[in-house]
């Protein structure tokens, strides 16, 4: 099972995805890093060849991402694409949220191409909340706690979330194995015919 990262830029799913991915031992991909691994920095990807160049380079790493598996962080506006909607139907989807204040200290002096200041921030984040609930299966709020306990946080419900799996196809196989057993079923009378 995949888990993908998603959320505002600056919402900590680099970060914190790292850290998830480290805890529970798994791999970890985050599509920006892959993007600029391949390409050069990103606000140079959007100077020299637009935002929708930029997608089209995205789309093509999230697609790779999701086939690998593991822990995977998107970029910002990874969900943007119908494709990528569809494709997290499969997953186990974590919204990563931060308030307007949270997001003003850590901003900082970082290069965004799309967030130049905190009112251009804001203004995504109206444009898009509804599409991130939309898709998530989890959400947390990273505001006012550190990196490492919001890290905890999540891989516990990724935990509770594998074991449940688990138990439901081991109640699936049990079905199956009895389903096929000769003689009386599970529940079944058994008392003896004279
Ligand atoms: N819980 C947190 N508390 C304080 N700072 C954080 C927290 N999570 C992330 N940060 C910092 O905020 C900035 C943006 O984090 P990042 O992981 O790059 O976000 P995203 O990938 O969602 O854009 C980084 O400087 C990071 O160290
Ligand atoms: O929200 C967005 O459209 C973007 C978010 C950025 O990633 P982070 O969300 O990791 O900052 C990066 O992919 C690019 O600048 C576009
Ligand atoms: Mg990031």
């Amino acid at each position: 099972m995949t888990i993908v990262i998603i959320g505002p830029p600056a919402a900590g799913k680099t970060r914190i995805g790292r850290r998830v991915a480290k805890l529970l031992d798994m791999t970890f991909t985050d599509t920006d890093k892959q993007i600029a691994a391949a390409n050069g920095p990103i606000p140079a990807i959007f100077e020299s060849l637009g935002e929708p160049a930029f997608r089209a380079l995205e789309r093509a790493e999230v697609v790779t991402a999701l086939a690998g598996g593991g822990i995977v962080s998107f970029g910002g506006g990874a969900v943007l694409n119908e494709a990528t909607q569809r494709d997290l139907d499969g997953c186990l989807v974590v919204l990563f949220t931060a308030s307007v204040e949270a997001v003003q200290k850590r901003l900082g002096n970082s290069r965004r191409p799309l967030v130049p200041d905190i009112e251009s921030w804001q203004r995504l984040v109206d444009a898009r909340h509804e599409l991130y609930e939309s898709l998530a299966d989890f959400t947390i709020d990273t505001s006012h706690r550190k990196a490492d306990d919001i890290a905890d946080d999540v891989a516990t419900w990724i935990t509770e979330q594998f074991d449940a799996q688990q138990f439901e196809k081991q109640q699936f196989e049990k079905q199956q194995f009895d389903a096929e057993r000769p003689g009386p079923k599970p529940g079944q009378a058994q008392g003896r015919v004279s």
